[in-house]
């Protein structure tokens, strides 16, 4: 492009986005019928056309865009979406037409009008087939289809392409291999095979292109050598992740929900090698689902047991809100980094209700006492296969008195003190965790839910 066509195309950009802003209807439509890619295209701050006309309460032109299919959930450089902006400034109409996806069904349940929550590790590319995975003949056929992909973990971590030093942002991929690349792998006696699902069928695609399956989805792990592995990749910007809990939240959304599945099943694998009823050796069943005891004395033959089957643990993570309605309640462990604040978090335990399990561990770790409390979303966080059931605390006593063995510090914080920090206000006086995490949308809930309603 030369310099005149891009500063053209600048011109082009702004004017839609200021059309946008202004709630010019006629303005914005007729741009987008010239050039319909302005759609989803950003200004200051990362700002789309939907997040302004979200921000000054323009439901015609909120409507519009949505109608030609812009993107929704993109963020602004402070990760607001357009539906966390339209809540934040009170615009309910708008709010309500961004969080509409599931249409009638959600007017249904009561309490419809609170948003369905979608967090980072959450998302669902594939369809898990669960009936498939006893198929052997069919996962046999699929293992060797030309257009299975193939993902390679090493010590739980997935093979990832990392950008190019000269490129922008700093987004990592998964590396996806095809069955002539890894036959070797599957070979091997000590290799974990998971089938993972197939891909969805795009509801834009044409009838025709429907006959043909989409690609199914399976993940390797290996103990061969890493670096051995890596030489499979034809690009040299390839590694494992050492870091998982920080590295993987530069994924993609939607490469992020496999991961957080294929980790989980895996790491359950890594560490359940031996029968926990008998102590003996166990195979690999149902496509990576089940481990069964090859003891054939073994009680754990006899009829279902759960020792047999993925783990997952549950976790509350809350948000505690001060009786006042306008504090909420934050604390820090040593290891976070220095400034950090986060929501507390603990293990349900077995036998406890999730209501009782918020109370116990709010009251464990800071001394406060909790009454209602309501469940807001959840995020399966694949560190190892944790399942953070989120929810809103009310307080019904303030005095802090923190378990020094867990929590370094907690505090009452103030709504506008949190808001400087969520959207990097002037000099905030601490941080949060980053948007990826349920804590982060948590606390971004509660500053949305009353700010300017
Ligand atoms: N995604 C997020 O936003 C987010 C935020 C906070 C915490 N987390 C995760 O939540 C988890 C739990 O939080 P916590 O550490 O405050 O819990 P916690 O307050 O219950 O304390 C942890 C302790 O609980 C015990 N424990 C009980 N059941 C356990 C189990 N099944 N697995 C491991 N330990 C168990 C162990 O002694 C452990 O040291 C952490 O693993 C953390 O990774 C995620
Ligand atoms: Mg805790
Ligand atoms: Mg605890
Ligand atoms: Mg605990
Ligand atoms: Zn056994």
């Amino acid at each position: 492009m030369t310099s005149f066509q891009m500063s053209a195309k600048e011109d082009m950009v702004e004017k839609f986005l200021d059309a946008a802003a202004r709630g010019d209807l006629t303005q914005v439509s007729s741009l987008l019928s010239l050039v319909p890619s302005l759609i989803n295209q950003t200004g200051y701050s990362g700002w789309t056309a939907l997040m302004l006309a979200a921000r000054n309460g323009h439901l015609h032109v909120a409507e519009k865009l949505v109608s030609l299919g812009c993107d929704k959930s993109s963020v602004n450089s402070s990760s607001q979406t357009a539906l966390d902006i339209a809540k934040f400034w009170g615009h309910r109409h708008i709010a309500g037409l961004l969080s509409q996806s599931e249409g009638s069904c959600r007017r249904i349940l009561p309490g419809g009008d609170l948003s369905l929550q979608e967090n980072y590790f959450g998302r669902e590319t594939l369809d898990r087939l669960s009936g498939r995975r006893t198929d052997e003949v069919w996962l046999e056929t699929k293992q060797k289809d030309l257009a299975t992909v193939y993902l390679l973990f090493s010590n739980l971590s997935p093979m990832v392409s990392t950008p190019q030093e000269d490129s922008e942002g700093g987004d990592i991929k998964l590396c996806r291999f095809r069955y002539e690349a890894v036959k070797d792998l599957l070979q091997k006696p000590s290799t974990v095979l998971i089938f993972l699902g197939m891909e969805k069928m795009k509801s834009s695609s044409s009838s025709s292109s429907q006959t043909e399956e989409p690609p199914v989805w399976f993940a390797i792990s290996t103990d061969e050598d890493a670096a051995e592995l890596l030489r499979r990749c034809r690009e040299n910007t390839c590694l494992f992740p050492k870091t998982p809990n920080r590295d993987l939240l530069k994924l993609s959304e939607e490469e992020a929900g496999v991961v957080a599945q294929a980790r989980s099943v895996l790491a359950w694998h890594s560490r359940y090698s031996f029968c926990s009823t008998c102590g003996s050796s166990t195979h690999l069943e149902e496509a990576g689902y089940k481990r069964s005891c090859l003891n054939p004395e073994c009680r754990s033959q006899r009829g279902v047991h759960n020792t047999c089957y993925p783990r997952v643990d549950p976790v509350v993570i809350m948000l505690v809100i001060h009786p006042d309605g306008n504090q909420c309640l934050l604390g820090r462990k040593k290891v976070f980094p220095a400034g950090m604040f986060s929501c507390l978090a603990g293990f349900v335990e077995p036998g406890e209700a999730i209501e009782e399990a918020v109370r116990r561990e709010v009251e464990e770790e800071s001394g406060v006492k909790v009454g209602p409390v309501q469940y807001v979303s959840c995020q399966p966080w694949p560190m190892p296969s944790n399942l953070m059931i989120g929810c809103l605390a009310v307080a019904v006593t303030t005095d802090i008195k923190v378990d020094e063995k867990e929590i370094e510090e907690a505090r009452w914080f103030p709504r506008q003190q949190v808001i400087d920090s969520l959207f990097r206000g002037a000099s905030p006086a601490f941080f949060v965790p980053p948007r990826q995490t349920i804590a982060h949308q948590l606390i971004k809930h509660w500053v949305g839910m009353n700010s300017n309603l």
